[in-house]
């Protein structure tokens, strides 16, 4: 089993060998690298890299002691022929409490899946409320839609939300991430169309609208199994897909339309036949991210043409100000809904998350150590931008750690695929944008790393909201930050946002600086790739929100150069300040999902 060589100071003669080693090793497309090889090492915990830097060393040498008189009792008792006793089994409690808190993964109980395959949470801050779906006096067709999910009782947001949207009420709700909310809004909105008794040719009656393109997707497929017991019809309009099928589509009639709003504007303004002045119901899921500035214009103009007498829900775990003022604005008589506003926390109990403060140019080898640790794990990896998202994954992928890749520029097909098949599997690792960041329902994600830090708290809530989802599920969720940038943690303690922080353990980290500099040095597609997220990072940084923390200009760019395997920082233009606003607007497209120019 061959691991991974670490970095020691070696003599000049073995460092020749070495680069001869890896210079012969990068012709190799895969395989044996000084990487290692095809992942036999793999382990079945990450948690020994990580330790919670907290108040508990108490505790820890007391545990310490504890281990070693039972080591002592056990040799004697051994010897004696006698049972541990009481004091061991207290004393395994303890063991196993600590270890929980030092790995962040609490251990499983026999029988305690919770949704999503994921481990249960100690059930207290629940989600769900103790109503139930029959109280809500449904068809018969929409109750045997909701008995296809297997809910028993409504979360908390759906028994507040759903009886006031069944009233025809407007709805501003905010519940956090993985509450339940799309059916909040489904269930309502197929009601509607029962009750109306809608057939295709009354045309779009409700739209629901999502910021991106797999969420839209999957809101659809959503729908459709509530629906399977209705005739009613639904339908799925997103950029990126086949324009004329989805015109055709719409003339014969979708009676509930899930869309992205660029594609669905488009439609409304040059799809002849396309008959949507019956709508009665319109739904803006994740509302202020669909307010922010890349979808503004869109928006307004949706607005305009829409029809205005018609019921209106709002929907999100984030609110922001944009999203107050829309309510004022377009919601009448409205009910505001938020279920969790005395918590203490906005994020869900069987979430355990940490910070990690990593010297900038280790960034890389942590993230190495964590995911080669990680293989028989679900992990999704956040990037802040596409070239990095590309970089890690080519070059992860070249040292035999496979993993799965998405951002907003790929083309529809693939990214589907991709979306579809990560859902499908009970283990590997996902590399993206945010563009994966909101709404999505992931089956069983066990880890969310935010290797590049969020713009900001709401960014950061949405993408660990990916794991941890639904009642009694539990996640891990891991954010890098560099010294510089921890002041960030007030914004997130402001946010009510609860971290503890891990120390990554030096000795189990895996040093292949050397080895990723000469591999990089010695691959160009590689090392093309490498300066542009370098770069990439670069102007991220400098169009970062908290620029008080994130400044671009404390940055030291031999360290951030490492951490993209070069030995000194590569030649690259960056005119930071006129290309920080460009990458900027470039970021807002691929979180929308749209093809860049
Ligand atoms: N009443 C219920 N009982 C049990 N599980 C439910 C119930 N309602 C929804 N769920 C499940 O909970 C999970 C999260 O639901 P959903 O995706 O609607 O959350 P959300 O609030 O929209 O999250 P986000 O803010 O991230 O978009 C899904 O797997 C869904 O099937």
């Amino acid at each position: 089993m061959a691991m991974l060589k670490e970095d020691n100071p070696s003599t000049e003669g073995e460092e020749q060998k070495k680069r001869k080693r890896s210079r012969k090793r990068s012709r190799k497309p895969s395989g044996e690298t000084e990487f290692g090889n095809s992942g036999a090492d793999e382990e079945k915990s990450n948690g020994e890299l990580l330790k919670v830097k907290d108040d508990n060393t108490q505790v820890a040498m007391e545990i310490k002691e504890s281990k070693k008189k039972k080591k002592k009792k056990r040799s004697n008792n051994s010897e004696n022929g006698e049972d541990d006793g009481e004091e061991t089994r207290e004393l395994k409690m303890k063991i196993r409490e600590q270890e929980e808190v030092e790995t962040g993964e609490p251990r499983e109980e026999k029988g305690s899946g919770g949704e999503n395959g994921s481990k249960s949470a100690n059930g207290s801050d629940s989600m769900m409320s103790n109503c139930s779906f029959e109280s809500l006096c449904l068809s018969e067709q929409t109750a045997a839609g909701i008995k296809e999910f297997g809910f028993q009782t409504m979360t908390q947001i759906q028994a507040k939300a759903i009886p006031p949207l069944l009233l025809g009420r407007d709805v501003l709700g905010a519940a956090r991430t993985g509450a339940g909310k799309s059916h909040a809004f489904l269930i309502p909105a197929v009601e509607l169309l029962y009750n109306l008794a809608c057939s295709a040719r009354n045309g779009t009656v409700v739209i629901v609208l999502c910021p991106t393109r797999e969420l839209a997707i999957q809101t659809r497929e959503a729908a459709a199994k509530l629906m399977k017991h209705h005739t009613q019809t639904v339908g799925l309009v997103i950029g990126g897909a086949d324009r004329k099928k989805e015109s055709e589509q719409l003339v014969k009639g979708v009676n509930l339309l899930v869309a992205t709003p660029g594609r669905l504007l488009d439609h409304l303004q040059s799809t002849r036949g396309f008959v949507f002045k019956n709508l009665k119901f319109l739904v803006i899921d994740e509302t202020d991210r669909i307010l922010e500035q890349n979808f503004e214009e869109a928006m307004k103009q949706i607005l305009a043409i829409l029809p205005k007498e018609r019921q209106t829900a709002l929907f999100s775990a984030t609110q922001t100000d944009k999203v107050r003022d829309l309510a004022a604005l377009s919601l009448k008589d409205a009910t505001y809904i938020s279920v969790d506003s005395g918590r203490k926390s906005v994020t869900n109990a069987g979430l355990e998350q940490g910070y990690c403060v990593v010297p900038c140019e280790k960034r890389f080898l942590v993230l190495y150590t964590f995911l080669k640790r990680s293989k028989l794990k679900k992990v999704m990896v956040f990037f802040s931008s596409k070239a990095s998202v590309k970089y890690h994954a080519e070059l992860l992928r070249y040292i035999n750690i496979e993993c799965s890749y998405m951002y907003g520029d790929l083309d529809q097909d693939k990214r589907t695929k991709t979306f579809f098949d990560f859902c499908g599997v009970e283990n590997g690792i996902m590399l993206c944008t945010d563009v994966f960041g909101r709404g999505l329902d992931i089956p069983g994600v066990e880890w969310v790393v935010q290797y590049d830090p969020p713009d900001n708290p709401t960014e950061y809530i949405h993408r660990v909201g990916r794991t941890a989802r639904g009642e009694g599920s539990t996640g891990n969720a891991l954010l890098f930050l560099i010294e510089e940038e921890v002041k960030f943690l007030d914004y997130l303690k402001e946010a009510k946002v609860p971290l503890k922080q891990y120390d990554f353990v030096q000795s189990k980290l895996v040093n292949v600086q050397s080895a990723l500099e000469l591999l990089v040095a010695s691959n160009p597609v590689l090392s093309e790739s490498a300066k542009e997220a370098y770069k990439s990072y670069i102007l991220a940084y400098s169009a970062h929100s908290a620029k008080d923390i994130f400044n671009v200009h404390q940055l030291d760019l031999r360290a951030v150069a490492a951490s993209f395997g070069f030995s000194s920082p590569p030649k690259v233009p960056l005119d930071i300040h006129s290309n920080a606003s460009k990458f900027k607007k470039s970021r807002s497209k691929d979180e929308k999902g749209s093809k860049r120019q």
